[in-house]
């Protein structure tokens, strides 16, 4: 079934909410047909749980194998109203989630998800009930780094998130089959996300952190202004190229009215395994000084370790070592905790 053609099947069902058919009224969206992947958004907003079932059933059996998004946040499809601005949506209720953090940067590979999941195990470690969603649909990374591989499983509409470390986590990664490359553009991306975060099975958490991914396109923008994190902490290298992106992700947060807790320095100096000697590959201070100039708290800065790399590797967060970057990552964690407990912040929750 190409992409005319799942059209084509998703206009032949009505609107249950009675305003033409799914492609129409807008409700089927984010169409996807691509190789062997095939999917779309199903807006099931504004129906009772009965229509929604029924309806659902009705497009399975017309797109047989589409990976279908549902989501509820849709205007509703009656009376014709101009489509709402995504800052105008009800928010989503995510209040049993705690203070959700965005961990971010504006750029690619400076170790973004190794600092997320490194934060989340040492804040677990200190006690808090913590969740980890892996917002990096196209190339997700924490199942990896804290070898988290298993298949989520889940019932009636549930996800169950993996327990490792002490913490809940999902990932995409944890829901497709290794060997499936997700192709789906921004909104459907966007909408996966907040369906790990709205179906999954968290329980009560204190924090969830979020390992958002790079850059500050629709994606994360999208993802910012639906969930309304307590707070954001962007990761970035010394480099000024890097620096330059992570500028980007403060401003795109302040857009949002999202709080920048901090700011993290991440392959900071390296560290030779066999002499010990220090080297500033990528610079050094560039985000302590981006911190001040832009009064931004700075978090901490992460040596570049070959020990941290293989913890990595191996799945096993470095925050469990006592080595360099072990430290800082601790370190960090502590700042950000306190950070989330000072009464402006505390006041989301
Ligand atoms: N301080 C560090 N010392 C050594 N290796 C590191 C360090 N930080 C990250 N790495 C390694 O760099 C690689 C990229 O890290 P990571 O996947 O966390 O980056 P990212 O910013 O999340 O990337 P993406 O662009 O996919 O979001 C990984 O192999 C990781 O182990």
């Amino acid at each position: 079934m190409n992409e005319d053609e799942l059209r084509a099947a998703l206009a032949k069902i009505d609107d249950p909410a009675g305003s033409g058919d799914l492609i129409s009224s807008g409700r089927a969206s984010g169409i996807v047909a691509r190789a062997e992947t095939r999917g779309f958004v199903l807006d099931l907003g504004g129906l009772s749980a009965e229509a929604a079932a029924k309806l659902k059933r009705a497009v399975e059996l017309a797109a047989p194998g589409a990976r279908i998004i549902t989501t509820s946040e849709a205007p509703p499809p009656k009376p014709p109203a101009p489509p709402r601005q995504p800052h105008e949506q009800p928010a989503p209720d995510l209040s049993h989630l705690g203070r959700i953090v965005a961990v971010a940067s504006g750029k690619g590979g400076v170790g973004k998800s190794t600092v997320a999941a490194n934060l989340a195990v040492a804040l677990a470690q200190s006690g808090l009930r913590v969740g980890l969603l892996d917002c990096d649909i196209y190339g997700p990374s924490v199942p990896t780094l804290l070898g988290a591989k298993a298949r989520a499983s889940g019932q009636q509409g549930r996800i169950e998130p993996l327990e490792a470390h002490g913490l809940k986590l999902l990932s995409i990664a944890n829901l497709t089959p290794p060997d499936q490359a997700v192709i789906w553009r921004g909104p459907m991306a966007a909408a996966a996300m907040m369906q790990m975060l709205t179906d999954g099975d968290w329980g009560t958490l204190d924090v969830m952190i979020l390992d958002m991914p790079p850059g500050t396109g629709d994606i994360q923008l999208s993802l910012a202004q639906k969930v309304k994190p307590a707070g954001a902490v962007i990761v970035s290298t010394p480099q000024d190229l890097a620096l330059i992106d992570a500028e980007k992700a403060i401003a795109m947060f302040a857009k949002v009215d999202v709080p920048v807790l901090g700011l993290i320095e991440n392959m900071s100096t390296f560290v030779c395994p066999h002499c010990g000697e220090r080297s500033d590959i990528f610079g050094h201070g560039g985000a302590k000084e981006t911190s001040a100039a832009r009064r931004i708290p700075f978090l901490g800065a992460v040596p570049l370790t070959m020990a941290l790399r293989a913890a990595s590797d191996a799945g096993t967060p470095a925050v469990y070592s006592d080595g360099e970057a072990g430290d800082a990552l601790r370190q960090a964690a502590a700042a950000l905790r306190e950070k989330l407990e000072e009464p402006d912040h505390a006041a989301d929750e």
